[in-house]
């Protein structure tokens, strides 16, 4: 971090809103720079522009964090089932790429640098905390090399491996962010939300939260519940959200053990979620919601664009006392029609247009909501179906999937 810019916990602990940028996994997917089903950022490599690019285009939506696109960028996740990037371009290099690119932007403004990891498939195989650890250690050196200003971890599933992995990044003495992937079913070897919450801040998270799997109203009900828990045991921490961009209605069904999915539970997902993408009129709504509920790092997650996390710095643009540098070419709820050259359009040049509209998907034998594939609600840790291997799934292996979605 150059040294006149301000630190992540200064600027929170200052009352200050901070804007997460998010999403970069699937902007990049639909892109056509990462490929869904491995998911992992190569890109940083065989792409930096690509990567550049869209770090500018967050940072001008108001985005003050550069999160490093090293998110499933675990050697064990670049060599699992016939992926071939850690051979051919390796974990080193491409963690390195993502450190260079993030800086590089974020030195183009007032931005952080966050150094992100997440699950590993070595945990879900059961592998152990020596070796789970050691994948952990790899990106964190390489982070620590860099000067990272945070760390961040995203998308743990389960709460012990979130330990582990503060452990791992507490060494550094860096800030450290730590955001789970649950509802308020808890982690998915149903460790209540309350625990998660309070075993993540006593093994060393500055700032605790959720990302992704859920809408932005499944997320803050989770964060409430983070919230209370935290209070009742007198552990003052920061709370980070950074929601997924589509609508999970599905997931607020407290009946249903297959919540822990969140979005991935749904049949349309990875690859048919438009319909339930999230308008820049929702993310007004959450950045609100989030706000008042105390919450001051705002962020985002998969299927959110740049222009999502532009709504939520227009949003708080009072709080914050600026708008961002894309809101030159955007006026909030829809107030830059009145430029438009057809009056019916011209018509929807307001608030009250944009704020009580239901959007409708368009597709006339599509129903609202989706039964949550509920047979696989309760995967524990090294379970057959979460061992993890190095070689590609086989048909066969598809076949038996296919048979146990069936058959459970
Ligand atoms: N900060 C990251 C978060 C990614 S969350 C990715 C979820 C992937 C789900 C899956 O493995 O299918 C990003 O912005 O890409
Ligand atoms: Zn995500």
């Amino acid at each position: 971090m150059s040294s006149s810019k301000r630190g992540i916990l200064e600027r929170l602990d200052s009352g200050e809103v901070i804007v997460g940028d998010g999403g970069f996994l699937f902007c990049m997917e639909r892109r056509g720079y990462v490929k869904a089903g491995v998911w992992t950022p190569e890109a940083t490599v065989e792409h930096p522009e690509a990567v550049l690019q869209l770090h500018r285009e967050f940072l001008r939506a108001g985005a003050d964090v550069m999160q490093t696109f090293t998110f499933y960028a675990s050697d064990d996740k670049l060599r699992n089932r016939g992926n071939t990037a850690s051979e051919k371009i390796g974990c080193k290099r491409i963690n390195q790429a993502a450190c260079d690119l993030a800086r590089q932007v974020a030195n183009e403004g007032d931005a952080l640098v966050a150094g992100n990891i997440c699950q590993t498939p070595s945990y879900m195989s059961g592998l152990g905390k020596e070796v789970v650890q050691r994948e952990f250690q790899e990106q964190i050196d390489i982070f620590v090399k860099n000067d990272v200003d945070f760390l961040i971890g995203e998308l743990f599933f389960y709460v012990e491996e979130a330990e582990w992995a503060l452990e791992v990044m507490k060494a550094t003495g860096k800030p450290i962010a730590m955001c789970l992937n649950i509802c308020s079913a808890g982690d998915l070897e149903g460790v209540s939300v309350e625990e998660c919450a309070v075993r993540i801040a006593k093994a060393g998270a500055d700032m605790i939260g959720v990302n992704c799997y859920y809408d932005p109203d499944v997320c803050l009900e989770t964060m409430k519940i983070m919230k209370q828990a935290l209070e009742k045991e007198g552990l003052k921490r920061h709370l980070i959200v950074q929601p997924m961009g589509y609508k999970t209605p599905e997931c607020l069904d407290h009946t249903n053990p297959a919540r822990r999915m969140g979005i991935t539970g749904l049949a349309e997902f990875p690859y048919a979620m438009e319909t339930r993408l999230l308008t820049r009129f929702d993310m007004h709504k959450y950045a609100r919601k989030a706000y008042d509920m105390g919450i001051r790092y705002i962020g985002a997650c998969c299927g959110m664009e740049p222009y999502h996390v532009r709504a939520i710095a227009e949003e708080l643009a009072k709080e914050r006392g600026k708008l961002p540098p894309a809101s030159e070419k955007h006026a909030p709820w829809g107030d830059a029609l009145r430029q438009h050259t057809y009056p019916w359009v011209r018509a929807r040049a307001r608030r009250s247009h944009w704020e009580n509209l239901q959007p409708t998907s368009g597709r006339p034998f599509s129903s609202a909501l989706r039964e949550l594939d509920s047979q696989w609600g309760n995967l524990k840790v090294a379970d057959k179906n979460m061992i993890q291997q190095k070689t590609l799934t086989t048909d066969e292996e598809l076949h038996k999937l296919a048979a146990y979605a069936e058959t459970h």
